[in-house]
């Protein structure tokens, strides 16, 4: 009976599992790297700055999600829009804690979704760290300008990467585009 239960599983998956390609970019240390490790079930609490990119395959529920995680020093960002361009979804991660960063992020910020090869994609901003206490979720938002924002889906959540906020939303939110992108074929 457990078998058979199991050969129905495998087969139930193959047919209703979806791959979904996302793009998680930002700043160097805002936190991506913690955030991707978080998702996968790896220990999250060291990191080393990204040369070049990670990728990681990790299925949820029905969806297998293939995430790329690109270094976010100046001479890694010129990657990013390529890394974009396959995506459902684009993820951007701000360290909400570092108001001196909030310039550089939103000038790359702005910069990466008017390539209009990315058009249309759904934008993730993640106010991240927001463990530590000055970290205002508020400040991201307006910083980042996110009202301008036209011509695509557009939400922002609050997470703390390191102690697991909001990452389940996080999932939810990804999955729900997921979704989307399977009702629109
Ligand atoms: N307090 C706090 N620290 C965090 C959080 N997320 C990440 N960090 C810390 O921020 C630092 C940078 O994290 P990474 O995940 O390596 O940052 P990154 O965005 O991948 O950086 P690059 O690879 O250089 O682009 C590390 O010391 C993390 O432990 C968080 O939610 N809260
Ligand atoms: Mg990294």
């Amino acid at each position: 009976m457990f078998l058979v239960q199991k050969l129905l599983d495998r087969i139930r998956n193959a047919f209703f599992s979806q791959e979904m390609e996302l793009t998680i970019v930002g700043l160097q240390n805002s936190g991506k790297t913690t955030l991707l490790q978080q998702i996968a079930g790896i220990d999250a609490s060291s990191t080393i700055p990204t040369v070049g990119f990670n990728m990681k395959k990790v299925k949820k529920g029905k969806v297998q999600f293939k995430m790329w995680d690109i270094g976010g020093q100046p001479r890694f960002r010129s990657m990013w829009e390529r890394y974009c361009e396959t995506c459902t979804a684009i993820v951007y991660v701000v360290d909400a804690a570092d108001g001196a960063s909030f310039v550089d992020a939103k000038r790359e910020l702005h910069d990466l979704i008017s390539k209009p090869g990315l058009a249309g994609i759904p934008l993730l901003l993640l106010a991240n760290k927001n463990d530590v206490e000055h970290a205002s979720n508020e400040e991201v938002i307006e910083a980042m300008s996110m009202t301008e924002i036209q011509g695509r889906r557009v939400d922002i959540f609050s997470i703390s990467a390191k102690n697991n906020d909001n990452i389940e939303k996080v999932l939810q939110w990804l999955t729900a585009q997921a979704q989307g992108k399977k009702n629109k074929k």
